[in-house]
């Protein structure tokens, strides 16, 4: 799939990012990671993210990366296409992005660099020497210590054919407007705030409506209904469903650092899907949190 191929999926729907699976001994279950996809493929997702945030990306080994991405292109093969996560170190980044075109996926997503901050003409090496290391489409992610400046991204836009999207997972409006009508076009454009749902009516307000859901991961209904409300400007769905779900849902997830994906792993067991523990450095929901959330999924019914 060509950049500008990739540009147009991203462009449209909603997009999610899948857990990745962990035996009890904290490796990777490609079985499980296999049954997840097919259970999640036909529920009308428009691109899925392997390797992503909430799969758990910056935990994974370079030796382990490979598979995953190849078990998720494998297996969703002309049903889904698969971004990959890359990011951390720009060598690491680049193994990874050169692994996860080798292995058939669609463009990556390439998530922070971590730890040290870093000035703008940094990050802008940063991103142009992975862009300049794969044909593919690739989406950078602002987010944390990766906060590219609209100056900074048409900088990279002019020297970079093949960055084609921009994910925001930082939420400040003035920053996203600013690049947005900096950029217009020449981007696709993904709402990517933790839990983004709760921000996907802001975010379509100010022209950019395309954002991709965690819950999907254990409620793919209730996110695709949430994402056609939003399409839909059917308020009164999507309220219902923010004071039903997603309230108490935040008000369960605020209560550790790193639950936003470690909740989305707690309601993946609740419904059957068990995708094992989160590894260090996050920390799996305590029992009394299970209860909390179970409460809350069954009282949206079947999915
Ligand atoms: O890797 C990531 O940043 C994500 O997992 C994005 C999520 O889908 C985010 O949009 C959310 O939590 O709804």
């Amino acid at each position: 799939m060509n950049p500008q191929e990739l540009k147009a999926i991203m462009s449209h729907g909603l997009l999610s990012f899948p857990l990745t699976d962990f035996d009890a001994n904290g490796d990777f279950n490609k079985k499980g990671y296999i049954e997840r996809l097919e259970w999640l493929a036909p529920y009308g997702a428009t691109a899925l993210f392997a390797a992503g945030g909430t799969g758990e990306f910056f935990s994974l080994t370079g030796d382990e990366y490979p598979e995953i991405i190849q078990t998720a292109v494998d297996t969703c093969r002309g049903k889904v296409p698969i971004i990959a996560g890359a990011g951390g170190p720009t060598r690491f980044a680049i193994q990874c992005a050169q692994a996860a075109e080798r292995a058939g996926a669609h463009g990556i997503l390439l998530l922070p660099h971590y730890l040290t901050e870093a000035g703008q003409e940094g990050l802008i090496a940063h991103v142009e020497a992975v862009c300049k290391s794969v044909r593919f489409g690739v989406i950078v992610y602002n987010r944390n210590v990766c906060k590219l400046t609209p100056e900074s991204l048409a900088i990279l836009a002019d020297r970079c054919p093949n960055l084609i999207g921009f994910k925001d997972g930082i939420g400040d409006i003035e920053l996203m407007s600013s690049i947005y009508m900096k950029m217009g076009d020449r981007f696709a454009y993904l709402g990517g705030l933790p839990t983004a749902e709760v921000y996907a009516a802001a975010y379509k307000a100010l022209g950019t409506p395309v954002y991709s859901s965690a819950v999907f991961n254990f409620i793919p209904k209730t996110a695709m209904d949430f994402y056609h409300a939003v399409a839909n400007d059917d308020m009164a769905t999507q309220h219902r469903l923010l004071k039903r779900f997603f309230m108490p849902y935040l008000a369960i997830r605020n209560k550790g650092q790193g639950y936003a994906v470690s909740i989305v792993k707690a309601g993946a067991k609740l419904v059957g899907h068990d995708a094992g523990p989160v590894r260090a450095p996050l920390t799996d929901l305590k029992p009394a949190e299970m209860e909390a959330l179970d409460a809350l999924i069954k009282a949206l019914g079947p999915q």
